[in-house]
């Protein structure tokens, strides 16, 4: 990894990483676990069953993905009908872009709203995250030319992925009650995004969080993770980890659908933690507000 693309991260937290080790004794740490042991697979469902000629497997699958919506909150789906051509596209344009020079990327925001690189508000080690992202509203994506590969990639993903969010938004809407159409007819499209997360090797500690726990607060969110393990969930009460699975992509209930559903369904804390030796990237789409909110 070359190392002038990489945030000064470490630099930015030595000091609250001293003061924290001078105060807390050797490592700096309290107990609560980081490093977990418990590896869990989450439920998965098969999106092909929603284009079967029999009703009772369309309705078993949609039965099935408000039931991991309400009690997991967290769950995976294959046979998404996103080839892996365009995950392999995009995942070298996100390479390119994250490798460019720090200093270009914190300077130069030409395509992306919005550049973030570890937790500016950090004030102790907890709220540390070692990674960096671009946030890209949607709005951006489908409005630019297309011109160079960059956008013309993320605007394919970007397309195909909106319409897989509204597909299950509005599953999820029809098993409480709504029309079915209800997120296809009231999605406000200018609230969504897109979110490319790199997490750098981190030599520290493991106990550094990539990205600090927090629960997203889309309606949903589509998640896209690469085979280096990182990302965590509370399941009943405790962190556990899941496991990559590369046919499939992560679904994240977000705490708009857990307000809207009246709690029905849940919006799950969860968090990347930071790996000594591999880099990771992940690629998130934000699913976002209504029209009528
Ligand atoms: O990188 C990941 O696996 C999770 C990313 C995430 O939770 C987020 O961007 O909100
Ligand atoms: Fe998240």
């Amino acid at each position: 990894m070359d190392s002038i693309s990489v945030p000064p991260l470490h630099e930015a937290y030595e000091m609250l990483l001293s003061k924290t080790r001078n105060s807390n004794g050797e490592n700096g740490f309290d107990d609560d676990q980081v490093l977990v042991e418990e590896e869990i697979e989450l439920p998965v469902i098969n999106m092909n069953h929603l284009a079967e000629s029999d009703e009772v497997r369309r309705q078993e699958c949609k039965y099935a993905i408000a039931k991991a919506s309400q009690e997991w909150g967290f769950f995976e789906i294959v046979k998404h009908g996103i080839s892996n051509d365009v995950f392999s596209g995009l995942r070298v344009e996100q390479e390119n872009i994250f490798k460019q020079p720090f200093e270009k990327k914190r300077k130069e925001n030409k395509f992306f709203n919005f550049y973030r690189w570890g937790a500016p508000t950090a004030t102790c080690i907890r709220q540390l995250s070692w990674s960096e992202a671009f946030h890209i509203p949607l709005t951006d994506i489908l409005g630019s030319s297309g011109s160079n590969t960059f956008s013309s990639t993320i605007q394919q993903f970007a397309t195909q992925v909106s319409i897989l969010a509204k597909t299950l938004a509005d599953i999820l809407a029809e098993k409480m009650g709504h029309k079915s159409s209800f997120f296809q007819e009231n999605c406000l499209l200018s609230s969504c995004y897109i979110r490319l997360n790199r997490y750098p090797p981190c030599p520290l500690n493991s106990e550094v969080h990539g990205l600090m726990p927090h629960t997203d607060s889309s309606f949903l969110t589509i998640l896209h993770q690469d085979q280096v393990r990182g990302l965590q969930i509370v399941k009943d009460g405790k962190w556990v980890a899941v496991k990559p699975n590369p046919d499939a992509l992560v679904i994240i209930i977000g705490d708009l659908f857990q307000a809207w559903s009246n709690e029905v369904y849940k919006s799950v804390e969860h968090r990347v933690v930071t790996n000594p030796k591999s880099e990771r990237f992940s690629m998130a789409y934000f699913f976002c507000r209504l029209m009528i909110q």
